[in-house]
Formats: C-alpha cells, structure tokens, sequence
C-alpha cells in the first residue's frame, strides 16, 4: 500500500490499518512534511522510492494540492492499482482525467473518529473497480468502523456536510456544553467531563437502541421538566439547532462542492 500524505486523517487511518493487522513494512508513505508521529514509525518507508504496482494507492492530501500531487503518479494509472482518495470534493472524473480512463478509482469521505476505530466513511468507485476491489475498499475502512458504498457519487458533498465534517459539530457541542456550565459557575474540568460523558454516553446509546434520536430524547424529557424548558430555546424555529444544523451542513457541503475543481 502506498499512502500519498499523511496529516491527521492519514494518521487516522493508519492508526487503524496497523492496528487491524496490516504489516507496517507493506505500507510507503510519502509526505514532504512529515509529522512527529509519523516519522516516529517504526518499519513504514517513509518518502523512499515507490513499489511498481502497489495494491492500492491512497490519496490524503488536501484538496488544494491535488494539481501537483498527482502528475507524478500518473503512472500508477490504467493497471491494477485502486486509487482510494479521501481528498474532499474531487470527483472520481478528476482522478480518470490525471491517471487514465482505465483506472479504478474510489472516492472515499471518512471522519475522525477513524482514529479510535470508530469512523463511518461513504465511498463511491467508478466502472472500473472490480468486486474484489471494492471488497478491498469495504475492508479497509470496516477495519476503522463502517464503511458503507454509495451509488450516487453527487451525493459525496451532502455526506462531507454531514459526517465528514460533523465531529466538528459534535466538539463545537461540547465546548458549548462546556462553557455553559462555566457560566453556571461549575468549575471547567468538572463541566467539561460532564459534556464529553454526556455526549459519549449519548452517542452509545444512539448506536446500542433500536430506535431513532428523537425518541430517545423524548424519552429524557419529562412533561413540564427541565430538558422542555432547555429544548424549547435548541428547537426554536429559526433560532434552533435544527435550522442551524440544515445551514452549517449546507455549509460544509457548498464548499466540498467549491473545492470540486482542485
Ligand atoms: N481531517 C478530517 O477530519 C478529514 C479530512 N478529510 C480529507 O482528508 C484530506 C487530508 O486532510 P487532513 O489529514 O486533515 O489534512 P492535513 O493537512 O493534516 O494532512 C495533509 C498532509 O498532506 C501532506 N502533503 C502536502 N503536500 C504533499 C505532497 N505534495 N505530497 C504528499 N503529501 C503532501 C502534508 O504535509 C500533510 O501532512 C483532505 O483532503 C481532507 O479534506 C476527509 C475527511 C475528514
Ligand atoms: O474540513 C475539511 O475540509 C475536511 C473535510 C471533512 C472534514 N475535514
């Protein structure tokens, strides 16, 4: 395998492959900047010439970057090598266009949480990834949490906006939660424990219930309690959560669809 930068999504994922059992001497990385953790690696060959025909070729550089990253791969192209890009907003013809139309390519939108195993990614391939290959693809991200193939590559920008960049929101809510109790007067590290608990806690028992989020948080919030009277300001229409979360993932989904001429 041979993974073309390695930032905090590269990182992620390694983490991730390593730890599923993928032999750190089968993996090239190629980074001009590489990270402490990175370099700190033990059997990777790191920024060392590249194997002729790797398996899999992964793509984790910035979408900025693309125009004078791929040029000198091209010749990985029109083989048997898959190349797997998590770049945001590219779409698969980009890739066709750099390394040949006979390329098997799969478009990936994973998210952070990869690191602990706990990522969800979307991918799409084009005609030319085999069944076998898509297996591979599937494989790779099941082994840092769900992967899940998506027949309808457009829909990549809407799933940037939501689970691509959505630990953000997920952080941004517990610094809120955080800050919140601050202003209560609780002290920060016991306000901040109570925030990521409670969203730890939460998100477990989203993924554990046979059920959707909004009976779950019907089922915290008592008639004439305290969690109506917090939700009556998160639901507000207009001023809510709900009509905040449609323009923040619109947002993140806009710009993917922005950086899709790198
Ligand atoms: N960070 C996240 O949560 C997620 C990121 N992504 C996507 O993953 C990609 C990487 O994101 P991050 O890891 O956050 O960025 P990053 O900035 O942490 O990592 C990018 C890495 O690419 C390296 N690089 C720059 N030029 C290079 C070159 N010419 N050849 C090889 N490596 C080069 C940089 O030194 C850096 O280590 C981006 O396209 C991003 O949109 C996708 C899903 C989630
Ligand atoms: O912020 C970004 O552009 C990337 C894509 C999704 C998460 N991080």
């Amino acid at each position: 395998m041979v993974v073309i930068g390695c930032g905090f999504m590269g990182k992620a994922l390694l983490e991730g492959w390593l730890a599923s059992g993928v032999k750190p001497e089968a993996i090239h990385v190629q980074d001009p900047a590489p990270s402490d953790w990175l370099k700190a690696q033990t059997g990777f060959h790191l920024n060392k010439d590249l194997p002729a025909n790797p398996a899999v070729l992964v793509i984790a550089t910035k979408p900025q970057v693309l125009a004078e990253v791929l040029p000198p791969l091209a010749h990985f192209g029109d083989g048997d090598t898959i190349v797997v890009t998590i770049a945001t907003g590219a779409p698969l013809a980009y890739y066709e266009a750099s390394f040949g139309a006979k390329t098997p390519v799969a478009r990936a939108m994973p998210n952070l949480p990869a690191a602990v195993g706990a990522g969800v990614t979307v991918f799409a391939c084009n005609a030319n990834v085999s069944d076998a290959q898509a297996e591979l693809v599937a494989d790779l991200f099941n082994a840092v949490g769900t992967g899940i193939a998506l027949a309808d590559e457009e829909q990549m920008h809407a799933v940037t906006g939501i689970s691509g960049s959505g630990p953000a929101y997920v952080f941004a809510m517990a610094e809120a939660m955080t800050k919140a109790g601050e202003a209560m007067g609780l002290p920060r590290d016991l306000a901040s424990t109570l925030a990521v608990h409670t969203i730890a806690g939460a998100g477990a028992m989203m993924r554990e219930a046979d059920t959707e989020a909004g009976d779950l948080r019907r089922a915290v919030t008592s008639k004439g309690g305290t969690t109506a009277e917090a939700l009556k300001h998160l639901m507000a229409p207009g001023t809510g959560l709900f009509d905040l979360m449609e323009k923040a993932s619109g947002a993140s989904r806009d710009r993917s669809i922005e950086l899709s001429t790198p």
